[in-house]
């Protein structure tokens, strides 16, 4: 009964305004799960690979068409008849059908769409919300939110070379007053930014964007803001960076063109130590840059046991590049976005080696996203304990957050809130 009937794909439109791609899995008895794939814009560069129409006349060369049309063409067909149930059968039949390393010839955009809609409407057919479909009856911790609520970097128009600067509320009783919490401090931050002159617009995660050159700045902002909200910094709200240094690392050097610095690999990691020393600054993601892999051993024994690391770019939610770099002493954690390996069978994969080696996991959204919600399921399927998906505005990011509220409510006496367990003990 859980055989897949009917796979549709269509072309919607992502939280940027970008074309992204969409995917409908039926089933023998009626079942429907449906998943729309998101895309990011600090890219790693072995991400798998998101299929791009590049003809100028459609979307501005950002169509997905061809992605759609793989979906709708050949994986419908390829899939056909295979068991939901059978997630990693169905992931197999695609990887094969695709046939290259980094899904490039049908796009992981075509194939992640197919792959979380089938695992959806395989729970459908056994009218079981995802997170339990998925991770069983151990299912019921919720993640601490980092919640992104200054933007710089690739996702916004100001000088601020770093990224995201989020509020992690680890001190809360339960998910649903990490959230209240975090809005809090976002009102706060809104009130103070604009009292000194600066703009309350938000970047492509819903963070403000304000016109500061600094993190020290920025991290002012953001410690005085939970202050005056009636929080204690690092022990109620801590401190998360992601100052996506991959894409400002050039020549060998750390080019912070914002603030107008040139750091060497050394500099560069005197500067981060630094901000860890004056601010209640409890994980950093990307900290080092995804090629820069001497820097990112020589960062992880010196602040790995006080602070939380976690690879993005240079894990790529990739089960052998995350192996590599738990051989080579790489971070002791790793970010989990499932579009940028393309199939839920080798990110639950990823996750569990992670778990192995001690490393913890976070999951995350791209900072161009959807309403789709998926992402907040498998962060209590997988009992990760994290989950970055913007600020507290933009529904594309209020989406994952308003989901973990509903499924705590659901989970009920069950429900177990990750906080300081997960995130700020290391200090
Ligand atoms: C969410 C991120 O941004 P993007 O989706 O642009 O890679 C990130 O770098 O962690
Ligand atoms: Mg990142």
């Amino acid at each position: 009964m859980t055989a897949i009937s009917r796979v549709v794909a269509r072309e919607i439109i992502d939280s940027r305004g970008n074309p992204t791609v969409e995917v409908d899995v039926e089933l023998k008895d009626g079942s429907l799960g449906r998943a729309a794939v998101p895309s990011g814009a600090s890219t790693g560069a072995r991400e798998a690979v998101e299929l791009r129409d590049g003809d100028p006349a459609r979307f501005h060369g950002k169509g997905v068409r061809r992605a759609v049309d793989a979906v709708n063409e050949s994986i419908a067909d390829a899939v056909a008849g295979l068991d939901a149930e059978d997630q990693a059968t169905v992931d197999g039949a695609m990887i094969e059908l695709d046939g290259t390393a980094a899904k490039a010839r049908l796009g992981a955009n075509a194939l992640l769409g197919v792959s979380l809609a089938t695992a959806k409407a395989a729970a459908a057919a056994h009218r079981l919300p995802l997170y339990r479909y998925v991770g069983g009856v151990d299912a019921r911790l919720l993640p601490v939110p980092m919640m992104n609520i200054v933007n710089g970097g690739a996702h916004a128009d100001n000088p601020l070379d770093f990224q995201e600067f989020m509020i992690a509320p680890i001190g809360a009783a339960s998910f649903a007053e990490a959230v209240r919490m975090g809005s809090e401090v976002f009102h706060t931050l809104r009130n103070s930014l604009r009292a000194a002159g600066h703009s309350v617009n938000v970047g492509d995660e819903g963070g403000f964007a304000p016109d500061l050159r600094t993190a020290d700045e920025a991290l002012e902002f953001v410690v005085r803001a939970i202050e005056e909200t009636g929080y204690k910094p690092g022990t109620d709200i801590t401190v998360v960076m992601d100052p996506a240094t991959s894409e400002f690392f050039r020549d060998g050097v750390y080019d912070y063109t914002g603030e107008g610095v040139r750091r060497t690999p050394a500099e560069h990691a005197d500067y981060l130590a630094g901000l860890v020393e004056r601010h209640p600054v409890a994980s950093i993601e990307d900290p080092m840059a995804e090629d820069d892999h001497a820097g990112w051993r020589e960062l992880t024994a010196r602040l790995g046991d006080r602070c939380q690391l976690t690879g993005d770019d240079v894990f790529c939610t990739n089960e052998a590049l995350l192996r590599a770099g738990i051989r080579d002493g790489i971070a002791n954690s790793i970010l989990v976005k499932v579009n940028q390996i393309g199939t839920l069978t080798e990110t639950l994969a990823t996750i569990a080696t992670a778990h192995r080696a001690g490393y913890t996991v976070v999951m995350s959204h791209r900072s161009g996203e959807t309403e789709d919600t998926t992402i907040a399921d498998l962060a209590v399927a997988t009992g990760c304990g994290q989950i970055k998906t913007g600020s507290l505005s933009r529904a594309d990011r209020t989406a994952k957050y308003n989901q973990l509220v509903r499924i705590e409510e659901e989970l009920g006496t069950q429900a177990r809130y990750a906080g300081r367990e997960v995130l700020g003990l290391r200090r």
